[in-house]
């Protein structure tokens, strides 16, 4: 049994992890680039944890690492339990494509010398599930007899959620499900999400689409420079920028086109030059001596915060 918090079992709690890939600098000289740092999350089941933040801020080598498919000079480090156990190496190979599935960012993750439909089907499934999966995405039969590179970047895409859906998982990490699918089309991948949530599944949608994730998720998660800067329920951010806690979180909303569509000035952080303390300090209006110690998540207006003016 997992851990129970408000009548739901913790599905996936990340604590501390950090990721650093190994790799030569000019000459021999074999140095690590830390990319995540601090990084916590937790999905509970019967939710939708939407996590969204800057390109390059993490999310993707956070699936990765749930999932355990970086690659070979990544070194990871932190703690990750799944249904409330720790989730060793020998789980992840066990458990993934069944009890933790992954809808991967890029197309290129489908083999492109296998055709379409054995690659759904997998080895545990059957063609009716494979069609059942294939009709409510709008793919016809034919497309099982296709290889990858015949199919469009829409249909690859619907293609990838179906074979993620096809077994009765625990946890499914959806990165980035929706681009290149018309509206329609990814309203039904999400409405499919929050079915198999109702269900009892936890699902972690990674995403730059944060209108749409706000149809359907229940908390929101935001990462900046590698860490999680806020963890709230999605309720904050339809209220808008004044239930939000973290500096990040109110520009990240201002930045929106629906709203003021107003950059924030500077970039995100190089992960060989971070600051000492917060990671958005020198883009931050907030900015005090303060902020250049370490930063610790901490409780605010239930919600989570890494930020020392939250309030
Ligand atoms: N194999 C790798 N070696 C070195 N650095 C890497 C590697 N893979 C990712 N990174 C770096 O780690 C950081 C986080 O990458 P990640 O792919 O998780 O970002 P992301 O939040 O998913 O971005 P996006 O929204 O663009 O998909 C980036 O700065 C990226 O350059
Ligand atoms: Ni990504």
């Amino acid at each position: 049994m997992g851990v129970l918090n408000n009548n739901k079992e913790s599905v996936l709690k990340v604590k501390n992890l950090t990721v650093s890939f190994s790799r030569y600098d000019r000459g021999w000289n074999k140095t690590n680039l830390q990319v995540i740092h601090s990084l916590d999350v937790e999905v509970f089941s019967g939710e939708i944890l939407a996590v969204v933040g800057s390109s390059g801020s993490g999310k993707s080598l956070l699936a990765h690492s749930v999932l355990g498919i970086l690659p070979d000079n990544a070194t990871i480090t932190g703690s990750m339990e799944f249904m409330g156990k720790p989730l060793t190496e020998k789980d992840q190979k066990k458990l993934r494509g069944e009890q933790i599935v992954l809808i991967p960012q890029s197309v290129e993750f489908l083999d492109p010398l296998m055709k379409v439909g054995k690659q759904v089907k997998g080895i545990k499934g059957t063609v009716e599930k494979m069609r059942e999966a294939f009709r409510r995405y709008g793919l016809s039969e034919n497309v099982e007899k296709m290889y990858p590179f015949q199919l469009s970047g829409g249909m690859a895409r619907r293609v990838l959620v179906s074979t993620a859906v096809m077994e009765k998982s625990k946890l499914i990490i959806a990165d980035e499900p929706t681009p290149g699918l018309d509206m329609e089309m990814a309203m039904e991948t999400l409405r499919h999400f929050r079915q198999l949530a109702d269900q009892g599944c936890g699902v972690m949608l990674i995403t730059h689409d944060i209108d749409l994730a706000l149809s359907v998720a229940d908390r929101i998660a935001v990462f900046y420079a590698g860490t999680t800067v806020e963890e709230c329920p999605a309720e904050d951010f339809i209220k808008g920028k004044k239930a939000l806690r973290h500096p990040y979180s109110r520009a990240f909303i201002d930045a929106l086109p629906q709203n003021s569509f107003k950059p924030i000035k500077g970039t995100q952080p190089y992960a060989g030059d971070l600051p000492k303390g917060c990671l958005f300090a020198d883009r931050c209006p907030l900015r005090t001596e303060e902020c250049g110690g370490k930063i610790q998540m901490s409780s605010v207006r239930g919600g989570k915060v890494r930020c020392v003016h939250a309030t």
